[in-house]
């Protein structure tokens, strides 16, 4: 394929033609906004197995918008009609999927993959493609059910003259997402920074929630505000599928680096508070809030909405006589502020690069606790003085501990069963989650400035 124009606009016999492979749920949603954008021809296939029933599932759910799509059987046939083409499968399995159809590819063509994390997609790429295809590569940094508009849409240019990065570029620009162009490299730093750490943050309430049997919105505790946002996120995480996550945390070799900081700043907040060392942890947290605050957050209007608004999505129902929040160790809070000062990340600079929604939101949710020194010192006063939140703050410590542990053996069976078992627990309450966390990310987004 040589360059040229690359537009739905222009007729049918002119466009290239489009391969995804992997029609789970990022690759449907690829599919969806292709097809309705107008492209000709746009060919998919899922595994061999799951032929038939991605045939009905297309035809079933949305006949009308799926106007230019083809099933077919397997990844050769896709990769030989298209002109480019887009792997959207598991992290895990993309070496095997490459090496299987990566021969088969049209001369000339374009590659790219949907991969979280780059690292075994750049290997697979360069070990089974062949030498006259172009590689350039892409990451939407949402989940498939955010709209795609504004979002960060991560492009690699990678083994690639620019025409072919521009081709990418015209073929995505349906989505009106904003591009953020990186390395490979590049790519893996970043989302180690922003997704995989705050990923592990929230696996770690999960599983301490579960292993408290609670669900501490039906508690009848106070779960207004930010704690509205920590758990529809929470359970937002727990509803995806559980490789995405093992995926990005376990084969990103930076990853593991970041979510065991997490977990160490965790266990050392953890034991000042339990050795009644106030001073120590507020010198601590407060240290962490210099380096990480101090000149960004000042001169930006607050992420989030007003605490009133965050408690319009939360869950459960409300009880009739407001309750006030009881004063929180907000441990959680603390250890990430201090996890991201111990490695000098600078969550702000990621924000304005390549924030997920997720990140965007639990930047918003630190900020709120450590823009206040009122605040900031009303939870360490409770974290060492109220014992009453220690047997929470003990499971915390414990989760993070062994989300840690997990991703540091490389483990996918054991990422797994902690993820779908403690999923298991929270499935009951996905579907209002999901509702009432779209409806919140919406709001949340829609005030940014
Ligand atoms: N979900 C998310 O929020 C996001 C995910 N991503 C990334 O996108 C990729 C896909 O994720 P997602 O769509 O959520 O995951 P899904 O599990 O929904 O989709 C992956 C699909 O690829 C299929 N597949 C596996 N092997 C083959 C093969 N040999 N040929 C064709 N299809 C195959 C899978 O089949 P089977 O289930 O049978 O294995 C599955 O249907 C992942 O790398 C993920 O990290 C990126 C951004 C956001
Ligand atoms: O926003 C998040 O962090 C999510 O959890 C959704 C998500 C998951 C995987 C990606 O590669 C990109 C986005």
């Amino acid at each position: 394929m040589a360059s040229y124009e690359v537009s739905p606009s222009i007729p049918p016999e002119k466009q290239p033609s489009i391969g995804l492979i992997g029609m789970g749920e990022m690759g449907r949603m690829y599919c969806r906004r292709f097809s309705s954008a107008g492209w000709a021809h746009i060919y998919v296939c899922d595994r061999p197995e799951n032929f038939e029933k991605l045939q009905a599932d297309l035809k079933g759910t949305i006949p009308t918008d799926l106007s230019g799509v083809t099933v077919l059987p397997d990844g050769h046939l896709v990769s030989r009609l298209s002109d480019i083409i887009i792997y959207s499968v598991e992290a895990e399995y993309i070496d095997s999927v490459v090496a299987d159809y990566g021969q088969s590819t049209k001369v000339g063509a374009i590659v790219a993959g949907q991969t979280s994390v780059k690292s075994p997609e750049k290997l697979a790429f360069e070990k089974y493609l062949p030498n006259d295809v172009h590689i350039v590569s892409c990451h939407s940094l949402h989940g498939p059910s955010v709209s795609t508009e504004g979002q960060p849409l991560v492009l690699i240019q990678h083994r690639a003259p620019d025409w072919a990065l521009h081709v990418m570029e015209d073929l995505l620009a349906s989505f009106r997402s904003r591009y953020v162009y990186l390395t490979y490299e590049e790519h893996d730093i970043v989302t180690a920074n922003t997704q995989a750490v705050t990923h592990a943050a929230f696996l770690s309430m999960g599983t301490a929630w579960h292993c408290s049997m609670s669900y501490p919105w039906e508690m009848g505790q106070y779960v207004g505000g930010i704690e509205t946002v920590k758990v529809n996120i929470m359970l937002r995480i727990y509803a995806n599928k559980w490789h995405v996550y093992a995926g990005l945390a376990i084969l990103n070799p930076s990853a593991r680096i970041q979510i065991d900081q997490y977990a160490q700043s965790v266990t050392e907040q953890f034991k000042l508070m339990i050795t009644g060392d106030e001073a120590g942890l507020r010198k601590r947290v407060y240290d962490a809030k210099e380096i990480v605050f101090a000149s960004s957050a000042q001169q930006r209007p607050p992420i989030l909405l007003s605490e009133e608004i965050l408690d319009r999505f939360s869950l459960g129902s409300r009880p009739q006589t407001p309750i006030r929040p009881r004063a929180n160790s907000h441990l959680s809070l603390l250890a990430m502020v201090d996890c991201w000062a111990a490695l000098r990340i600078r969550p702000y600079e990621h924000l304005d690069l390549a924030a997920t929604p997720i990140f965007r939101m639990w930047i918003g949710v630190a900020e709120y606790l450590f823009r206040s020194n009122e605040r900031l010192d009303a939870a360490v006063q409770a974290a060492v003085n109220d014992v009453s939140h220690r047997s929470d703050d003990l499971e915390f410590v414990v989760a993070a501990r062994g989300w840690s542990q997990c991703v540091s053996f490389g483990n996918f069976d054991l990422y797994r069963e902690r993820f779908t078992h403690t999923a298991k627990f929270f499935e009951s309450r996905f579907a209002e989650a999901n509702r009432v966390g779209s409806q919140m990310i919406k709001a949340i987004l829609e005030a940014a400035p």
